[in-house]
């Protein structure tokens, strides 16, 4: 559902801006802190409530104000619906969607967002929860049953380590913690090993047109040792457990490993190669999403041209401009990247002086 209005209120130093996105590319330039990154935050927040750069709302919301608003309009099949999401520093989060509240899987499925920034290295080189959440994100979007188990099995963890936690453990608790922690786990990893079999070949297809002759391969590795029975190993490790306080293998511990040439993919590949296997990445995801979902995803990509030379920043459009997705991209200089499309692609561009936002 591409956005077709957006009221930004609230968040760092925009200056409310107000404007009605194409519904395919959007080009937002303007200078170092005019705020073209906090233009996707927004987006970012209306999708999730949350900002994709920092974990305090406090940093998100406009210093000396109390809360963060934006309101939009989403296209729907007949007509343009408006959507609203409000956070206050005291905590309270609203989500009103054409007139009714949602909750976050709801939003979250309502407007299923791409980001690429700085922080998107981490997909290679960062903590194994970043690569978990990138698979999570596959499976969510994937089948509506994979939010029931991803619940269950993390009550099922946080009760198991709270048994674990404070020594006195009573067995038959354990045992019924136990069995909701194997049940879901697996089938939790059935669901991540399936998404995982559905992007390898769009990721391995994207990456070949992006990077040429450097292969990556990837690896889904489910958090435990696979060939054995995760109540067998749960059984294997309980006085480790029980010496140090909280579970030690299992899905929680689920991560993707990359590797080229025999190594790290994160130790060998330069920069710009780390960001298009990224921009591989997540291009694969919306692929797929696209192909179960029949609806197209938003990407929100920050200074798409840095790290990569024209002829990538080239291909990377082109991905994007085939894939149907509304995208938002800001840049520094807009020149290079305006003439990367197609005349009948809908383009809009926008320009940011000091939080205010001019149409060019
Ligand atoms: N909570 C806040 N309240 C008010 N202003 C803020 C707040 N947080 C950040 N800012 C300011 O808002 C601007 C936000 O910059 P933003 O990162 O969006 O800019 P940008 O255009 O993406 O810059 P760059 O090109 O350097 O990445 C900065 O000038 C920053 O100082």
């Amino acid at each position: 559902m591409p956005i077709s209005e957006l009221q930004i209120s609230r968040i760092r130093n925009l200056q409310a801006p107000s404007f009605s996105p194409a519904s395919r590319i959007n080009i937002i330039s303007g200078q170092n802190g005019s705020g073209k990154t906090s233009i996707l935050e927004a987006i970012h927040f209306l999708s999730t409530t949350r900002s994709f750069r920092s974990n305090e709302l406090r940093h998100l919301v406009t210093q000396g104000e109390s809360s963060a608003l934006v309101f939009s309009r989403v296209e729907s099949s007949t007509h343009p619906l408006p959507l609203g999401v409000e956070r206050t520093l005291e905590g309270d989060v609203r989500v009103r969607f054409d007139g009714r509240s949602l909750d976050s899987a709801e939003l979250a499925s309502l407007l299923p967002v791409q980001v690429l920034y700085s922080g998107t290295f981490e997909l290679l080189d960062g903590s194994p929860s970043v690569r978990r959440q990138f698979v999570d994100w596959g499976g969510f979007h994937a089948d509506p049953a994979f939010i029931t188990l991803w619940r269950g099995f993390k009550r099922a963890l946080k009760q198991r380590n709270s048994l674990l936690k404070y020594g006195k453990i009573d067995r038959f608790q354990m045992q019924v913690w136990d069995r909701e922690f194997v049940s879901y786990g697996e089938q939790l990893t059935r669901h991540r090993q399936a998404y995982i079999a559905r992007l390898l070949p769009e990721f391995k297809a994207i990456l070949a047109v992006l990077l040429g002759d450097v292969d990556v391969d990837l690896k889904f590795y489910p958090g435990w040792d696979s060939k054995r029975d995760l109540t067998a190993v749960l059984a294997d490790q309980f006085v480790r457990e029980s010496a140090q306080g909280f579970t030690l293998s299992g899905p929680q511990r689920a991560d993707l490993r990359f590797r080229c040439d025999g190594v790290n993919a994160a130790d060998r590949l330069s920069r710009g190669q780390k960001k298009l296997v990224v921009s591989a990445l997540r291009l694969a995801q919306g692929q797929v999403f696209r192909q179960k979902a029949d609806r197209p995803c938003i990407y929100l990509i920050d200074d798409l041209p840095s790290e990569l030379d024209e002829p990538h920043a080239r291909l990377f459009c082109q991905f994007l401009e085939q894939s149907q997705d509304q995208c938002f991209i800001t840049c520094v200089d807009p020149d290079t990247l305006t003439e990367f499309w197609s005349p009948d692609t809908d383009l809009a561009l926008f320009h940011l002086d000091a939080g205010r936002l001019l149409s060019r």
